[in-house]
């Protein structure tokens, strides 16, 4: 293969080896369709615990799909059929008797647009809890604070948590979501091109914090740049077309791809 690729990974991400991982999530043989319409074709992939994996691959190849898989986001559309399995902590997460909500409590999502509520910045981050019928004042105090140190919001905002969050900028509007996510201590978060809409000062600030993150949390991100990828993931998964083209770490997949489709991409030659 050419080493004509000029993607630069960054971080130090050598010695990862998804063999030796702890798996939070698998897919086997998964498929959705659209009505007729196959959006994900045959995914099987392992999802190691507490990294960063992220999705690439050109528009429309069913990245966000795949995503929304993972807390049965895709319910909420009708024409949508699967097919296949995914497990978490080897539990089966598209059996019958399993609760939905609690699935999406266990796997937190954060959307390409930051969605803060029309709350206060308190009552953004405690809302979760508050759902679970937590109401006990210095036990929604220390959590929200808690969620605030870690989304790397705290210094910015603790003297003005009873402010309206829609007065917040779109990059602390955006971690206040992840302080949000965070709040309910999801075991995995989906990241959907979280920094989309920012600009670079707030990308770098998510960025760092997503580093910061894959201590507590496992985290899969996709996202459109290709630097970004490098930057904050530990493995990469390249997606063509709904299929999973090259999965592999993120060191090894830019600087050593195996297929040809994933080097013509991640060179620039389409997408
Ligand atoms: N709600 C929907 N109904 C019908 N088709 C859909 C729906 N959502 C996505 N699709 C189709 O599924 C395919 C995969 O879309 P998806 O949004 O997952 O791709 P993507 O890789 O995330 O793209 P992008 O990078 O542009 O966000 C596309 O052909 C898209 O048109």
């Amino acid at each position: 293969m050419s080493q004509n690729i000029s993607v630069n990974t960054g971080r130090d991400h050598r010695n990862m080896n998804l063999a030796e991982e702890k798996i939070a999530i698998q897919v086997k043989n998964w498929d959705l369709y659209y009505g007729n319409s196959q959006a994900l074709k045959n995914v099987t992939m392992d999802i190691p615990e507490k990294r960063v994996t992220a999705f690439i691959g050109p528009s429309g190849c069913g990245k966000s799909t795949l995503l929304r898989c993972f807390n049965r986001m895709n319910d909420l559309i009708d024409i949508v059929r699967v097919d296949g399995k995914m497990y978490i902590h080897g539990q089966d997460m598209y059996a019958k008797e399993l609760d939905v909500a609690e699935i999406r409590r266990r796997i937190g999502m954060v959307f390409q647009k930051p969605n803060p509520f029309p709350k206060s910045i308190y009552e953004n981050v405690a809302y979760g809890l508050r759902l679970q019928g937590v109401n006990n004042k210095s036990t929604l105090d220390d959590t929200v604070e808690w969620a605030l140190q870690g989304a790397g919001l705290w210094k910015e905002v603790k003297d003005r948590l009873n402010e309206n969050a829609l007065g917040m900028s779109g990059g602390q509007q955006q971690r206040l979501c992840i302080a949000r996510a965070i709040a309910i201590q999801p075991e995995v978060m989906l990241l959907d091109e979280p920094t989309s809409a920012l600009d670079p000062i707030s990308t770098l600030a998510i960025e760092e914090l997503i580093f910061e993150l894959k201590k507590d949390f496992t985290i899969l991100i996709v996202t459109h740049n290709m630097q970004q990828a490098a930057r904050v993931s530990d493995y990469t998964a390249f997606m063509y077309m709904g299929e999973l083209i090259e999965y592999t770490d993120t060191d090894g997949l830019f600087t050593n791809p195996q297929v040809k489709r994933t080097e013509d991409y991640i060179t620039g030659r389409y997408g």
